[in-house]
């Protein structure tokens, strides 16, 4: 049995469950989707303030023991390589899970993001990542995280904006820049009528594959262990033996 740790950094359970959700509709049987979020953090993450005050949470989920591998649910990938030194098992952010797939599947694709002060880390991640040519565009809709399960007119918007996207971009695809917009993937594809990414979805099957495949991330350089050191202040229970 496969154990696969699904991490929202930010403190909202509600879109835990929506991340939940949306790795549990792919796992294979014999995989259990263990979909969590830290108790201390943003409720939401949309700026690099909140991004940094959410690693410290993350890394605590990531550290507990228990799970085969990890995803990082938030399309910014925030502390994906402190937590692949941490962690024992593959480590997988859906942003990259997401670019990764996306390219399989023609020759450009377009992120559709939340709000536009994120597009910038949507590109440094898709260069980062290989990706500066086959993504042919980033935009967004100007919804902020939290209102992606409150505002009724979310949906039409989002599906206006990767029509808008694939119209600017000549794409082929599009990768959705939200783990809150899981729940959108097969509707938003059947009114675009082109793939849709969904990057909780797209992660949790490879990290599943990567354990099955008894693959993780190389230990013996920069994602080695870290050292131990003491960690004054509030960080002090993040202190490694
Ligand atoms: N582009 C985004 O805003 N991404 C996200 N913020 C969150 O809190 N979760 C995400 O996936």
């Amino acid at each position: 049995m496969t154990v696969v740790r699904v991490v929202n950094p930010n403190t909202t359970a509600s879109m835990t469950a929506t991340i939940s959700r949306a790795a549990r509709a792919v796992a294979l049987p014999g995989t259990v989707v263990e979909a969590v979020n830290p108790d201390t953090g943003p409720a939401s993450i949309e700026s690099h303030y909140d991004e940094a005050l959410a690693v410290p949470g993350l890394l605590a989920e990531i550290a507990r023991a228990g799970a085969d591998g990890h995803v990082i649910a938030c399309f910014g990938d925030p502390g994906l390589d402190a937590a692949r030194e941490l962690a024992s098992g593959p480590v997988v952010g859906i942003a990259e899970a997401a670019m990764h797939a996306a390219s399989l599947l023609g020759r450009g694709f377009s992120v559709v993001t939340t709000l536009a002060r994120t597009e910038g880390r949507a590109w440094d991640l898709a260069r980062a990542y290989g990706f500066g040519e086959r993504c042919r565009g980033v935009h967004s809709c100007e919804i902020p995280v939290l209102a992606l399960e409150t505002d009724p007119g979310a949906r039409a918007v989002i599906t206006s904006v990767c029509r808008r996207a694939l119209e600017t971009d000549g794409s082929d695809a599009i990768v959705l820049g939200c783990a809150g917009m899981a729940d959108l993937c097969g509707e938003i594809s059947a009114a675009v009528g082109v793939p849709v990414v969904d990057g909780v979805a797209a992660a949790t099957v490879l990290v599943e594959s990567l354990v099955r495949l008894g693959l993780s991330t190389g230990k013996l350089g920069e994602f080695a262990r870290p050292p131990v050191k003491p960690y004054a202040g509030i960080l002090q229970p993040w202190a490694l033996t």
